[in-house]
Formats: C-alpha cells, structure tokens, sequence
C-alpha cells in the first residue's frame, strides 16, 4: 500500500473527527461465535475464521461497524459518534482481482434525530468524495419491512419474508409462494394431503426426532391452510420492489402505494424527513436516484436508510463507499438497551485508484 493510501485514510479520519467523531480502534480478531450472525448469509461466506484455545471461534473483523456496536452499547453513553481507519478481511470466492484485505476509512453516529443523522452521514461522504464525480444510490431497507409487516397474512409469512429481506431470489420465491403465484411442489402436496405422512416410511432415522417432523409438518399444514396474499398486495410490493427513479418521484410513488397500504406511512414520513435534511446540508436531492431494492444483498443489519457511491467510469472497481442505518443491531448487541444509528465508510484505496487515474 503505498503512502497516498495512508494519506487519504488520514484526511478523510480528520474530516470525521472534525464532526466530533471520537476515533476509535477494534481489534483485529473479533467473536465470531458471538458476531459472525449478525452480518448474514454473504460476509458469514467469506469472514476468514480460526480457532483459540481458550477464546473459541474466532474471525478476522470483516468491518468496525459491528464491533463498534458492540463497544458502544456496552459501554458508551448515547449520543456518541465515533470513527476509525483501518484493514477489513473478506474472501472472495470468484474475483481474484478483488483485494481480501482493505482499508476503511467510516464514522458512526448513535442517537440524535434519525433523519438528521442519515443526512449528516450521506452529505459528509458525498463531500468527502467530492471532484471524484461518483455516482450515489440510494435506499431504504425499512419501507419493504414495513410493508411486509402491514401484510394481511400470517405471523410466519411475514417473520419468513422478513428473515429473507436481504435475499432477492429467496424473497421473491418465498412472495411467490404465499401470493399463490407458483403452485406447491408435487411432493409437498402429497405430503399435505397424506392422512398419516408416516405410513409405510420404516422406522425414522436422521437426525430429527418424530416428534420434530411432526411439528415442521404441522407448521406446513398451516401455511397451506392460510389464504393467498392477495393480488392487490402483492403488486403493491412489487411496486416497491421495482422503485427506480429519482428520490422525489419515488417519494410521490410511495405516498401512493401508502393509501392502500397504511403501514408504510412512517416510513414514507421518515423518507420524506430524510430528503429535506438533506437538501438542507446541500445535498441534490432532485436527482438523487433511488431504488427499492437497493442494499438488499450485502450487509443484513441495514434496517433504513441505505447508499453507495460507484465510479461511473470503472464499474469493474466495488463500491469506492457504503454505508446505512442499523438500529435493531444495537437491539441485538444492546441487552435490553437500543440507540438509533446510521454509519458509512470509504475506501481509500479506491479512492487514490481514482484519483490517479483521473490525474
Ligand atoms: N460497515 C459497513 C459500512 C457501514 C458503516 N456504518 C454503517 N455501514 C461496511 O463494511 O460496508
């Protein structure tokens, strides 16, 4: 890493201390046992994990968010805001032209007004990265949860489809499902029309007791038994899947969707909030685009507010920054204790890759 590199993280941790981000350090190995989880299915893929004697699993941190979390929470008083620089470790299964090990450079804020907080976060990577001509995203995780919680079904779907946000494919064949839309498998058929599913099977081995196959048949018997999500839902959350416009006519988008969908409207209130404060920090929100299904396949403790920023001209290169809200995760590493809080870094190396190549 050449010196530039350190150079950029320094610049860009003094912009985040001059916000009165107090800096911060985490050590390199991290729990997994007790953090791995709370990434989801993507970085639990590619954390580089090792064993201690005495400490048990233990990973190379894949980011500071959630170990910071988890600092805070145990020991920080709310408001709090910190920020760090330093190496992440994630493996890549496909890419050997991605780096296992970067740098990042980030700030977290705790508490404070939410909508504030995510404008603050945004309007200070967006001008820490300014001249770089980066093109931004935009999304929020926490209206698909909302609809999906304000759905007129059952508590299992919408714990099911809640669990699967962050996983397209899983979440929309899941939808699929329970809309009706693509019938029951022929074998699951069968088995919810057996009158006794173990009849002539032999004796049961594996590892599930009769007792746990009968509990899991009885749970799919109720699914079966419970009405399709209707039509009207269903479109209505395919039209948030498939918001992709500027931020105000996604605004206007959804302020429709919300009239027959009540249970949105917080959400919709709290995008609206959002895009004012940022306006107010200068932020072109006029143009900013945004996307219903952005963030949904990275990091699955973004429960709001989510964004990147990507080079136009080296779509080869990741995202040169990311960042989102939280807040349940304070809930998960909090016992008992929650904050809000919202958060981003920047690579600094993607960002000296860019500027050079501009020079
Ligand atoms: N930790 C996230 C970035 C982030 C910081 N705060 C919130 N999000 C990442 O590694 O991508």
């Amino acid at each position: 890493m050449g010196p530039e590199v350190r150079t950029e993280a320094a610049r860009l941790s003094a912009i985040f201390e001059g916000l009165g981000a107090q800096p911060v350090d985490t050590s390199i190995l991290q729990p997994a046992d007790v953090l791995l989880d709370l990434y989801g299915e993507d970085i639990r893929a590619r954390a580089y994990v090792t064993a201690d004697p005495l400490r048990g699993e233990m990973m190379l941190r894949p980011d500071f968010t959630v170990p910071v979390v988890r600092a805070h929470m145990d020991e920080g008083g709310d408001p709090a805001r910190y920020c760090y620089a330093g190496e992440v470790f994630r493996r890549q299964e496909t890419d050997p032209d991605r780096p296992i090990e970067f740098l990042q450079a980030g700030f977290e804020i705790f508490g404070g007004d939410p909508a504030q907080a995510d404008a603050e976060v945004f309007a200070t990577i967006a001008d820490a990265l300014e001249g770089l001509d980066l093109w931004p995203s935009t999304g929020d995780i926490g209206i698909l949860m909302a609809a999906v919680r304000g759905l007129r079904t059952s508590e299992a779907r919408k714990g099911a489809l809640l669990r699967h946000v962050w996983r397209p494919r899983r979440f929309r064949a899941l939808l699929d499902r329970y809309g009706a839309r693509t019938p029951l498998p022929a074998q699951r058929k069968a088995l919810m029309a057996a009158d006794d599913p173990f009849e002539g099977v032999g004796p049961v081995l594996g590892l599930r007791t009769r007792i746990e196959i009968e509990t899991r048949i009885a749970t799919l018997r109720d699914e079966a038994r419970t009405p399709p999500i209707s039509e009207e839902e269903m479109e209505l959350i395919d039209m948030i899947l498939d918001l992709r416009e500027t931020a105000p006519n996604v605004l206007s988008s959804l302020r429709d969707i919300a009239v027959d969908m009540p249970a949105i409207g917080d959400a919709v209130t709290g995008l609206t909030r959002r895009l004012d404060a940022m306006s107010a920090r200068g932020v072109d929100v006029q143009s900013l685009p945004f996307e219903g299904s952005f963030g949904r396949t990275t990091l699955e403790y973004y429960d709001g507010f989510v964004f990147g920023f990507q080079s136009p001209t080296r779509a080869d290169l990741p995202p040169v920054a990311t960042g989102g809200r939280y807040d349940a995760l304070t809930r998960q590493l909090g016992q008992g204790r929650a904050v809000p809080a919202v958060g981003g870094v920047i690579r600094p190396e993607l960002v000296v890759q860019i500027r050079e190549g501009r020079a």
